[in-house]
């Protein structure tokens, strides 16, 4: 836990009066709006958008001032978690199936501020399964395509019945192993009809911060 706040609280100290930010979604992302929240309450003055309703309700409660997305065309720093960081920044993101909009949110961001722990950084990405939002119509085939690509491909499951994102569909996380080639699997994944979105961030990021369990961090 200590770690992750760590991580966050430094991020948010790239935040200045008048910016408008995006908030991300996770355990992590949740120390940079708790924090962001105690900043408005001593003077800041910013404006947000939310990357889940999950987060939008966070932000709610910390009286953090939430702008509709549709109302920007530019979001000066985001900052959110990741469950995977490698050498060269690229991401996986979604373990909490909240990637579609955290990539909608990162690419109108000018800086997308990553903050993870050290569990996170891995040479190469893959060992966190990639999680890939589909439609639900004709979902069956789409995995079944899926899995052509090279992968194990999981229906995610909560509750005993298909987790739900909050646009509405399905999630399949897809054990690819070891990925070498993480741009070419991000476009052959979204040229699946079917495919919304998938967890592959490449070259999105434009810091990350790694928080250490005795409290310091290492900026990147
Ligand atoms: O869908 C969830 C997001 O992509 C999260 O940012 C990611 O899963 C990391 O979450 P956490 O900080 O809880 O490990």
């Amino acid at each position: 836990m200590e770690s992750k706040r760590a991580a966050a609280e430094k991020a948010v100290e790239y935040i200045r009066n008048g910016m408008i930010i995006g908030l991300g979604t996770g355990s992590t992302a949740y120390w940079a709006i708790q924090k962001l929240g105690i900043n408005i309450k001593d003077g800041l003055r910013v404006k947000a958008v939310a990357t889940s309703i999950h987060t939008e309700n966070l932000a709610k409660e910390l009286k953090i001032p939430l702008i509709s997305i549709s109302e920007i065309e530019e979001i000066d720093i985001t900052v959110d978690g990741a469950d995977e960081v490698d050498d060269e920044w690229n991401l996986i993101k979604g373990g909490g199936g909240a990637h579609l909009r955290e990539k909608i949110v990162a690419s109108m961001s000018k800086e997308l501020i990553i903050v993870v722990d050290e569990s996170k950084k891995v040479n190469r990405l893959g060992k966190f399964p990639l999680p890939v939002e589909i439609v639900i119509f004709n979902y069956e085939n789409t995995q079944k395509k899926l899995s052509t690509l090279g992968c194990v491909p999981q229906l995610r499951i909560r509750d005993n019945k298909p987790f739900l994102t909050d646009n509405g569909n399905y999630i399949v996380d897809c054990d690819f192993g070891s990925i070498g080639q993480p741009r070419e699997l991000h476009t052959a994944i979204n040229s699946i009809p079917g495919v919304v979105e998938n967890g592959l961030f490449i070259k999105m990021a434009t810091k990350v911060i790694i928080g250490y369990q005795d409290g310091s961090v290492k900026e990147q």
